[in-house]
């Protein structure tokens, strides 16, 4: 249920360092407070490190020398170095949480933005719950990552060579005995990385997985309920659920097996030099104050080394996070880059404005009939060569979805149609034939394999997708409305429309009554997805954003199917004077809606079959009549009305 369709883990695995440098252009912003925020923990770490010293001086000096006040001082002095630590560690705090709270938030900006310009196909392909999961938890590792792990790798690392360093000045015999257990840990850390990112992707891309499903339970929870399908959908969970959890307790075997050479490695290394340092007391050769103060430098040493295992591991889980987030980022735009820059003026005589008033300067071709063989009919002759190269024109148009089996067919195999300035098309074909698919090609929702799609004469590929957006309202069949007032999804067709147009898209679609009748009228919130709503009242505010803006191309795809036949009747009427002022495409199962448009094409075998009137085609194309009046073929009598 949860298949994973997108290409997870697909990128050549790269080293933690390589991955995580792909940080950089996100980090650096941050980069000044990062450094600072680096020094003073260095300095704050460097301070457990000054403290044997002091102690040293104490032990030999006012200890030794029996001198109470000395060693009130000494303490005094311990105190302050204590009090130093904590300050710094607050002030590290205080200076990396805002900079790099804005790192995350402008990189899930960027993830954001970037999921909103991807085709179609992308999202058909990603489950939402691997985005989720890059988009949320991913992100978080990340600023865990910059804010502590990157901060005391680099911190930890410098306290353990300088820490070494200090060693090695004060008995470096000793010091090499520490120095004994690198080697072997070296080896150890390069064998864990290796397994441990292999597992941190698996479980990174099982949260993703378990995000799906949660998110697919919690939308389709009606159907869940409507079939009893509960228990299936708990044991599916707990099935991906347990899962996860193998690969977590497999993480932390190799984590716990990592932390504990780590730490008994230096344990033993340690006891070995106290072994050795005991001895050489013992001879005379050191003071006991110096071996406490090596003793001290080395317990000081305890917790960057014991920490390295744990920082590793969120390294290598933030690497991988990392790759996760950029195998989405790097998926390219198509067109980005290629598309003009500015939003330049459509080239025909009736440009309107941003969803300004439509088609002014081109009559409306209403009663065009021609026999629908894509030659000018009657009205189209009044608006001359505006009429041939205007309108919505697709030729040749050949579309195969991406993710299609390969030798299957495609989809659409050579679309040539032309809806003429002013005219409403209908679109009419079986089930499966491809009229979503087509309908999709025009606001570029989907890109055309080959041929092209004209809007009064220009290129849609030729166009800034801005401007196409201006030009071309879509309705889908699947009314998706959003979190948000009912008034809010309808204003979401036209950026900059006006209470006055918000009434008149309400009562085009007639939405202006339910409206009217929520407790907040169009202010009140209609939930997630719409789902306080109706299908037909949902269906009828997804028209209204469609018509909101007046929009010069209109792309309805069955705009009525969810209506009772008493307000399909009435949002018909309300639509002829809408279809009245644009070019329209409407995509239509029932001989109701064929009868709003002039003329209807027919989509069999990926391609245009024939085109004419309604009663034009049910007379002379059996396919067609067997479309309109029922499921068995055959040729249907004269005249025959629909409905
Ligand atoms: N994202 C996709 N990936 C691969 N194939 C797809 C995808 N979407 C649709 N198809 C296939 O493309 C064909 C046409 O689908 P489309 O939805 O365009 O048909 P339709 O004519 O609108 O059908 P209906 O009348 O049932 O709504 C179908 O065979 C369908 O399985």
């Amino acid at each position: 249920m949860t298949a994973h369709r997108e290409p997870s883990g697909s990128a050549a695995h790269r080293s933690t360092v390589r991955s995580l440098l792909r940080l950089a252009p996100f980090v650096r912003p941050a980069r000044g407070r990062l450094l600072m925020g680096m020094a003073v923990a260095l300095v704050a770490s460097s301070m457990s490190l000054v403290v044997p010293l002091a102690l040293k001086q104490i032990v030999d000096g006012p200890i030794a020398a029996r001198d109470p006040s000395g060693v009130w001082l000494g303490g005094l002095a311990i105190l302050v170095l204590g009090l130093l630590e904590a300050g710094l560690i607050g002030l590290r705090r205080l200076l990396l949480a805002q900079p790099l709270a804005e790192v995350e938030a402008a990189m899930r900006s960027a993830l954001y933005r970037h999921l909103q310009r991807l085709p179609v196909s992308f999202h058909d392909r990603w489950p939402s719950g691997q985005l989720l999961s890059r988009a949320t938890t991913d992100l978080m590792l990340l600023r865990i990552f910059l804010a502590f792990v990157l901060t005391f790798l680099t911190v930890n690392g410098l306290t353990i060579c300088i820490g070494f360093v200090i060693l090695l000045l004060q008995q470096w015999t000793l010091g090499l005995v520490l120095l004994a257990p690198v080697v072997p840990l070296v080896v150890l850390c390069h064998y864990f990385e290796e397994r441990y990112s292999l597992a941190a992707r698996t479980a990174q891309d099982q949260v993703g997985d378990l995000t799906t499903v949660v998110e697919e339970s919690v939308l389709g929870i009606r159907v869940t309920k409507g079939f009893g399908r509960h228990r299936a959908q708990e044991r599916a969970f707990a099935a991906l659920s347990a899962r996860l959890r193998t690969t977590e307790l497999h993480k932390a075997g190799l984590l716990g097996a990592l932390w504990a050479l780590i730490m008994i490695l230096p344990e033993l290394a340690i006891g070995a030099a106290l072994v050795l340092g005991v001895r050489q007391v013992a001879d005379g050769a050191l003071t006991a104050g110096a071996l406490v103060a090596f003793l001290s430098t080395a317990l000081a040493l305890r917790w960057p080394v014991e920490s390295m295992g744990f920082l590793l591991a969120v390294a290598n889980e933030s690497a991988t996070a990392t790759e996760r987030y950029f195998e989405v980022l790097d998926v390219p735009v198509p067109g980005a880059g290629a598309e003009p820059r500015a939003a330049g003026p459509v080239p025909d005589t009736a440009a309107p404005g941003p969803r300004g008033t439509p088609g002014a300067a081109i009559p409306a071709v209403r009663t065009a009939v021609d026999g629908g063989r894509g030659r000018p009919g009657a009205g189209a002759t009044l608006v001359g060569r505006a009429a041939a190269d205007g309108g919505l024109r697709l030729e040749r148009v050949v579309f195969r979805y991406p993710d299609a089996p390969p030798g299957s067919p495609p989809v659409l195999d050579g679309v040539d149609l032309h809806v003429r300035p002013g005219e409403t098309m209908a679109l009419v074909g079986a089930t499966g034939s491809g009229k979503t698919t087509l309908t999709a090609l025009v606001p570029r929702l989907h890109e055309a394999t080959s041929g092209r799609i004209t809007l009064d004469g220009r290129d849609i590929t030729a166009m800034p997708r801005e401007r196409l957006r201006e030009l071309v309202s879509m309705a889908f069949e699947e009314p998706t409305l959003f979190s948000a007032s009912a008034g809010e999804n309808v204003l979401m067709g036209a950026a900059d429309a006006q209470e006055a147009e918000l009434e008149r898209a309400l009562a085009v679609a007639r939405a202006d009554g339910f409206v009217a009748a929520l407790p907040q009228g169009h202010r009140t919130q209609v939930g997630e997805q719409g789902l306080s709503l109706s299908g037909g009242q949902r269906q009828r505010l997804a028209l209204a954003r469609a018509v909101i803006g007046s929009p010069r191309f209109l792309v309805l795809d069955d705009p009525l199917s969810a209506l009772d036949v008493h307000t399909e009747a009435l949002v018909e009427r309300a639509l002829r004077e809408v279809l009245a002022t644009t070019t329209a495409l409407v995509v239509a199962h029932r001989p109701s809606t064929v009868l709003l448009a002039d003329r209807v094409a027919l989509l069999s075998g990926g391609r245009i079959a024939a085109v004419g009137t309604h009663h034009q085609l049910l007379r002379t194309n059996e396919e067609y009549a067997a479309l309109m009046t029922g499921p068995l073929p055959g040729r249907p009598a004269e005249g025959d009305a629909p409905r």
